[in-house]
């Protein structure tokens, strides 16, 4: 067996470190050159909190893959969500009908594979584990949190008790029945990541911020509501409990008051202190992936006659810092809470 990364980056080089480091024959790909060199002269160093250990590791640039010529067997494409569908298809002449692909990205994305390879459908994989590419053969890993797998239909199968067996080699996994369940779930926490990515701040320090909160609570509610009306059962992950959440008529502000003080807590300890979204903006100034987050969010309130205009807000103001209009502030939060107060619950 041999597992093909796409995508060496946070999530993917600490997963492929951990199935290398088990004795598994891992091969690592990644655009970036210099890290690719990394990986396979100078070794992938992982730098987590409870350990640090270097994988030396067969590694290529997508064109070396395709030059390689050597079929690929299971496929984890792990790259950011707007760059998987043409990372998978870069290698799609690599791809015959027994592959297996995995697709390890936040948010909504539906992977395809011509249908005349005659591949199963990826599989998908929920994670919620932290992680930062630091510079070429560098990973920071935050730590142990909730990984969950299963087949978008909701299918039990073989090569999920595979994929278990694989990624068990970094810690332990949930095989579920509602891999959507956890993608939306993630998706409404996602939101909360977002507005905290506002402010040049840790996320627990955003979180612990109470006057905030209502205005991030109702800011969640609103992809709940979403996932609500595609009739996506939410489940609950590590310290998030969407429940508490939505019906909105549900919420008791002690209960959500307690919740957001676990999640800041919960946010404090971990090795990574900023968003992946905070990152992409201040550190590696480019886009974040919230056109596969949030934007389908607005989308299906469009559909369905729902404003959604915190999300909309929050998108508007991440393009923005996105494109050095705006600036990461305490401002912005500043404004979400506005448009709470006088918008939402007026
Ligand atoms: N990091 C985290 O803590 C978490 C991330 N996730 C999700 O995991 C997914 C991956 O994120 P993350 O690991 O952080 O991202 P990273 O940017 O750290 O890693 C992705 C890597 O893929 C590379 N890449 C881009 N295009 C290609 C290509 N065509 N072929 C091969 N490599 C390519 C990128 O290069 P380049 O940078 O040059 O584009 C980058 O090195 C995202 O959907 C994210 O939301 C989920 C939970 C936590
Ligand atoms: C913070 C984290 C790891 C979720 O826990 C994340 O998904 C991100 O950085 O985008």
């Amino acid at each position: 067996m041999e597992i093909t990364i796409i995508g060496s980056g946070a999530i993917g080089g600490v997963l492929g470190a951990y199935i290398a480091r088990a004795g598994v024959n891992v091969v690592f790909c990644d655009i970036e050159q210099e890290h690719v060199n990394h990986i396979r002269y100078k070794g992938l160093r992982i730098e987590g909190p409870a350990e640090e250990f270097v994988v030396k590791g067969e590694a290529y640039t997508p064109e070396e893959l395709i030059a390689r010529n050597k079929q690929l067997d299971w496929v984890f494409i792990c790259t950011k969500a707007h760059h998987a569908q043409q990372a998978l298809d870069q290698v799609c002449q690599l791809i015959n009908k027994d592959a297996t692909i995995v697709s390890f990205q936040n948010g909504l994305i539906d992977l395809k594979v011509p249908v005349q390879k005659k591949v199963s459908e990826p599989l998908c994989c929920f994670v919620n584990f932290s992680a930062d590419y630091l510079e070429p053969g560098r990973i920071l890993y935050g730590g142990v949190s909730s990984v969950a797998i299963g087949e978008f239909n909701g299918t039990s199968t073989d090569r999920l008790k595979v994929l278990k067996n694989i990624l068990e080699h970094w810690g332990p996994v949930k095989q579920t029945h509602n891999i959507l369940g956890y993608l939306w779930s993630k998706l409404s926490y996602a939101a909360l990541l977002y507005a905290t990515a506002l402010v040049d701040e840790t996320m627990a320090t955003v979180v612990d911020r109470k006057e905030f909160r209502p205005a991030l609570i109702e800011l969640c509610a609103e992809t709940l509501e979403a996932a609500h009306v595609k009739n996506v059962n939410v489940h609950s992950f590590d310290v998030w409990r969407p429940e508490l959440i939505f019906p909105r008529e549900n919420q008791k502000q002690e209960l959500l008051n307690a919740e957001f003080d676990r999640i800041s807590t919960w946010m404090a300890k971990n090795k990574k202190q900023k968003s992946g979204i905070w990152r992409d903006i201040a550190i590696r100034r480019r886009k974040t992936e919230v056109d596969f987050d949030l934007v389908p969010i607005l989308e299906i309130g469009r559909q369905h006659n729902l404003s959604f205009p915190l999300t909309k807000f929050v998108i508007e103001r991440i393009k923005e810092l996105e494109q050095g209009a705006k600036q990461m502030s305490w401002d912005n939060l500043m404004d979400l809470k506005k448009l709470y107060e006088d918008d939402v619950l007026r």
